[in-house]
């Protein structure tokens, strides 16, 4: 089993920094709850922003493909990427089979009912869950369709089984599949179709 697109293994500055800030994002929510009045920090949070917005690349370079394009697409996905400290991020491991394998827990800020994990960060990461099993495959392309069964809750803070794997090819089109599992049970399905594309990754 290999890890995939796991970067040098040292995180560099930005990942430091994504990591504090997906911190500060799960101190924020906690310290809302217990009614904590931070007047002070969210001050020094918001000069913060201000700086690194007044040095950070203009994000229609980013619309436009001038930046980003030399970074490996999980290193800055959502889903996957310790770049992106909206990412939870899920390391992702490639099974002798191709298939996707990814160990997570969901922290409060990915909440939809109470205590359970929102049902489109599910379909979000299984999305990723296959796009990374179409791709170890030479099938890499973009989502056409996506349907989830929510079978069972799956709960935040608890450990996550996260499989991908692709089901069949023709043409341009890969059909794929997706699963959360808990404690051996899944939780969530997600049956996926691909359309082969050329992806800047
Ligand atoms: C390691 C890698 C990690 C990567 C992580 C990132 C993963 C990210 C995954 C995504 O989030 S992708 C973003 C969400 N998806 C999109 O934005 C796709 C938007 N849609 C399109 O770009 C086009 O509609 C699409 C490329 C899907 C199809 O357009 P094309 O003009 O290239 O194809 P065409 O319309 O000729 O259709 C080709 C075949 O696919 C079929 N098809 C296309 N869209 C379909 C659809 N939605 N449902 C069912 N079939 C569909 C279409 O019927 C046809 O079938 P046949 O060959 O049998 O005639």
């Amino acid at each position: 089993m290999n890890e995939v697109d796991s970067g040098s293994g040292t995180p560099d500055a930005v990942e430091v920094a994504a990591d504090a800030v997906r911190r500060l994002t799960a101190a924020i929510l906690e310290s809302r709850v217990r009614g904590v009045a931070t007047p002070d920090v969210s001050e020094k949070i918001s000069v913060l922003a201000d700086r690194l917005e007044a040095v950070a690349a203009h994000p229609r370079e980013c619309v436009t493909g001038k930046i980003g394009t030399h970074e490996g697409a999980l290193q800055r996905s959502p889903v996957s990427g310790p770049k992106n400290p909206v990412a939870i991020p899920l390391r992702f491991e490639q099974c002798d089979d191709g298939s996707s394998l990814a160990h997570t827990e969901f922290p409060r800020q990915y909440q939809g009912p109470p205590g359970l994990v929102h049902g489109g960060v599910s379909g979000l990461v299984l999305d990723v869950a296959m796009a990374v099993a179409n791709s170890a495959a030479g099938r890499a392309g973009v989502t056409a369709e996506m349907t989830l069964r929510y079978l069972r809750p799956t709960p935040l803070y608890t450990e996550v089984t996260v499989r991908g794997r692709h089901v069949r090819v023709e043409g341009r089109k890969t059909w794929s599949q997706g699963t959360l599992e808990v404690d051996g049970e899944t939780t969530v399905v997600c049956d996926g179709l691909f359309i082969t594309k050329e992806l800047a990754l």
